[in-house]
């Protein structure tokens, strides 16, 4: 028996074997204010979509422009498996510039809804009837497939959408499609229009929807629950205002969820939404189901810690179902175990007190706010590895202050413990960190006499408040050379800490000899 039986209930619902995926991301996606794809860019998507297994590629809109027409004949040329479809208004030169690219599949429609007639369209209900019935019988006659939208279908009388789509049928349509143009559909009202559409019509049905309550997919799920045979989406689930279903969240519920097989390569989707949103300049959020960086990434204690027993404790499916991969981020939360994870993936080996600080520090920086990534974590670890276990030199205090022009100079305070005894000085130079280390310099003077001889400075990420990883090698009065390296998010004190790091080294150095 089941531990706790979710599983959809088949007996419940109408759910066609056959579900067909109808991918629309090169025309309604390309509506989105901001996007212009090239000719190249509609061609290598409308490959990857192929690649994919999706059913009908929309591939754009032949009457709007040359480059549109050129476009589809592009397209059309290669030869893919899919159905390569063009949009069409219920008007002959929309259906002629189509024809023209030889398309064999059309997508026409119209507005229904009171709102579409009496605003936009100014027609009768019975003279929209009219238009999309010889536009379809004109299409049909050049023996092309047809698929029919009532734009706006979902604020339109039910009554007349029906008579609409059964005279849409009678004019030879092959597909009855269902937009809800202006997302504006809840589970509930999707189930009850698609099964009564169902009950009156016998052609398949599809559906259209838009995103702007963010029930797109749910609804086209419902949708589908009640018999409707294709769904429209696309890749990212861009298009207008909040955007139409999404081709990745549709297609891996109906997979996993409805056990559904739809004959679509899932391992392909996050490139391919990887690749949209590049070519698009529309960023997926972090938290975008199935395709975002977060959407198999771990970060808490908790959740790490029952990722690396079985990743199946905090993922409803694997990434590589979807061609993503697993990420254990490190933060604030971060437990032992992910940073242990973390450390043995990068084969660095280390003791528990160097493990102890290594924690630390990044638990420190989660504090503030910060994540921290694999270059931050491991300079970390480098630095705490190349400490001198035994320090003679520790910092107690510093203070700097910047200065310009003639007035002031850069000067730093600093406090030392050296060999069990406080020592403090000030000492002016060319910057902060020169003169702190002109003050170091002077402080240890009884017990070695150092020079700086290398010094180099990198941000390991982006930002000014970046890790500042600072590498130095001192050298002393005998000759006693020394490397010291620190990471830190002040600049300054990562240069002092990675001279007494160094100094250290020396003092050990000379001990031993
Ligand atoms: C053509 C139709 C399905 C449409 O995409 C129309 C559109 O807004 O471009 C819609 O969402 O209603």
């Amino acid at each position: 028996m089941e531990i706790n039986d979710l599983k959809i209930p088949k007996s419940d619902i109408t759910l066609s074997k056959k579900v067909k995926i109808f991918d629309t991301t090169l025309r309604d996606g390309e509506q989105a204010p901001g996007i212009a794809l090239t000719t190249d860019e509609k061609i290598q998507i409308a490959q990857k979509l192929d690649n994919l297994g999706i059913n009908t590629i929309e591939y754009g809109f032949p009457a709007v422009s040359e480059g549109e027409r050129k476009s589809a004949k592009l397209i059309n040329d290669l030869g893919l498996n899919a159905n390569i479809c063009g949009l069409a208004r219920v008007l002959k030169n929309d259906i002629d510039a189509l024809l023209d690219c030889d398309l064999s599949y059309m997508h026409t429609f119209i507005g229904t809804s009171p709102l579409h007639r009496d605003f936009k369209l100014k027609m009768s209900k019975e003279e929209i009837v009219d238009k999309a019935s010889s536009a379809i019988e004109y299409a049909k006659d050049h023996g092309i497939t047809v698929e029919f939208s009532a734009e706006d279908s979902t604020r339109t009388e039910l009554d007349y959408l029906i008579d609409v789509y059964k005279a849409v049928e009678d004019a030879g349509a092959d597909l009855i499609n269902v937009p809800d143009t202006v997302g504006v559909l809840v589970p509930t009202t999707s189930r009850k229009l698609i099964s009564n559409l169902k009950n009156e019509l016998s052609l398949p049905i599809s559906v259209h929807f838009h995103n702007d309550f963010g029930l797109a997919v749910a609804n086209s799920l419902v949708a589908i629950e009640s018999g409707a045979e294709q769904a429209h989406v696309t890749v990212n689930g861009i298009g207008e205002r909040g955007g139409n279903a999404s081709l990745e969240e549709l297609v891996v519920t109906l997979k996993v969820a409805y056990g559904l097989d739809l004959d679509i390569d899932t391992t392909q989707l996050y490139n391919l939404s990887d690749f949209v949103s590049r070519v698009t300049g529309i960023k997926m959020p972090p938290n975008k189901p199935i395709v975002g960086e977060n959407a198999f990434a771990h970060e808490s204690g908790i959740h790490v810690h029952g990722v690396l027993e079985n990743a199946a404790t905090y993922e409803p499916i694997a990434p590589e179902l979807v061609g993503h991969t697993r990420k254990i981020a490190l933060g604030k939360h971060t437990g032992a175990n992910a940073l242990k994870a973390k450390l043995a993936e990068y084969d660095i080996k280390m003791d528990e007190e160097q493990f102890c600080t290594v924690y630390d520090q990044v638990k420190g920086l989660g504090d503030k706010g910060k994540s921290i990534t694999d270059a931050d974590l491991k300079a970390i670890a480098i630095t705490v590895l190349g400490k001198a276990k035994e320090e003679a030199v520790k910092l107690i205090g510093l203070s700097v202050s910047s200065g310009s022009g003639k007035t002031v100079s850069p000067t730093a305070t600093v406090k030392l413990m050296i060999n069990g005894k406080e020592k403090e000085t000030s000492s002016i130079g060319v910057g902060p960190v020169d003169a702190a280390l002109n003050a170091i310099q002077t402080l240890v003077k009884g017990t070695t006499n150092i020079q700086l001889e290398e010094y180099h400075i990198e941000a390991i990420t982006g930002g000014t408040d970046a890790l500042a990883e600072v590498f130095v090698i001192t050298s002393d009065e005998e000759n006693n050379k020394a490397t010291g390296r620190a990471t830190r998010e002040d600049v300054i004190m990562a240069s002092v800490d990675a001279v007494l790091n160094s100094i250290n080294k020396i003092l050990m150095i000379k001990e031993a000899k």
